[in-house]
């Protein structure tokens, strides 16, 4: 097969997942809460996805379902090629390997009773390997994510934040994936530690050819790192395309908020879009964005905007994307609060 007809690395065609809501909370009656609905999209191998969106979009749900923590209730994800969720067990074993995770808190997800060495190394054992086998390949992968090599003796509160998330990369390493599905790894890093992690994954990147999926909230993290970005609200991605462009000259309402909101040097943990997302058990008509966005009109709340291109390899979910790519409205209204 040439390069040119090599499947993606990963391919998401109409990814939905709900989850029934206990009969308990809703008078006696079950009823279904999209996570996430009808998401799409694709990551070349060696490239970063960025997802972006508020708390409760969607964004964890698609990184679970790529890590198959959850089954989906519709939709197809396909890595290279072949569908994760038909897969035999020989075929299960070897993307559990394939594919590993990076997430926020390193220190929680370390244990603390473990030493360096045995923490990096962990998933080799997992995955069969003898426990002296795969600790002699610990200095290496110390050495890999930029760790001293007196550091495979120490427990985790012996070292840095950083230093931890470094760990927790080389651990995600020790398998070889191909790719990862890093869900805000720098959010609770110090600033300053940030971007020394950023440019190791970045490195990471490059030299093992690996494929990103990144969640993150930071926008201007998010760019740094990927080469797509997808922006989901509601549990729909609204707008996905170039990250610089889509960063740039947004298309959708949404993202152009999100845009103004870290133009002005608010995190976007500290600052939120005035309104609620809408109640997940009785959304409105049409667009679900339209109960907070200055452009909603007869249209939208007649029908759900599907996506289309905006410009090419750009695609945005919004009735009036042109306007919104004018710049027709003012973008820091009364709609930007502190929380
Ligand atoms: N196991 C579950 N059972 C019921 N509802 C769930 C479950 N997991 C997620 N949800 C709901 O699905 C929606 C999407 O959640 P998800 O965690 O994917 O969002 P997110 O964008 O990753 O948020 P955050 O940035 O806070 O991690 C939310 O409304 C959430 O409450």
């Amino acid at each position: 097969m040439s390069a040119d007809a090599a499947p993606p690395m990963v391919e998401a065609i109409g990814l939905t997942k709900t989850f029934a809501i206990p009969a308990a909370t809703l008078f006696g009656r079950a009823r279904p809460v999209a996570a996430a609905v009808d998401v799409s999209f694709r990551i070349p191998r060696g490239r970063t996805f960025g997802l972006v969106g508020e708390s409760g979009s969607g964004k964890s749900t698609v990184a679970k379902l790529l890590l198959k923590l959850e089954a989906p209730s519709a939709g197809r994800l396909l890595v290279e090629g072949q569908d994760i969720f038909a897969q035999t067990p020989a075929e299960e074993l070897a993307y559990r390997r394939k594919v590993q995770a990076v997430f926020q808190d390193p220190y929680g997800a370390l244990s603390p009773r473990m030493r360096a060495d045995r923490i990096v190394t962990e998933p080799l054992r997992a995955h069969g390997m003898d426990r002296r086998e795969a600790e002699a390949r610990a200095p290496e992968l110390l050495r890999l994510v930029g760790l001293p090599p007196d550091s495979a003796r120490k427990y985790p509160h012996e070292f840095s934040g950083g230093q931890r998330q470094r760990l927790a990369i080389a651990r995600a390493l020790s398998v070889d994936p191909a790719l990862l599905v890093l869900d805000e790894p720098v959010s609770a890093l110090d600033v300053s530690v940030r971007a020394q992690v950023l440019t190791l994954l970045r490195e990471m990147q490059q030299r093992l050819d690996l494929t990103y999926l990144f969640i993150g909230h930071d926008l201007a993290v998010v760019r740094y790192l990927s080469d797509t970005v997808g922006v989901m609200y509601f549990g729909r991605l609204v707008e996905l395309g170039p990250a610089r462009r889509v960063l740039r000259r947004p298309a959708h309402p949404y993202t152009r908020r999100l845009v103004a909101l870290a133009a002005g040097d608010a995190p976007l943990g500290a600052v939120r879009l005035q309104g609620e997302l809408p109640n997940p058990l009785a959304p409105p008509s049409g667009c679900l964005f339209r109960t907070r966005c200055p452009y909603a009109d007869a249209t939208c709340a007649a029908r759900l905007p599907e996506m289309r291109l905006a410009e090419p390899d750009h695609l945005v979910a919004c009735h009036h994307h042109e306007a919104v790519a004018a710049g027709a409205k003012a973008e820091t209204g009364p709609m930007l609060q502190e929380a």
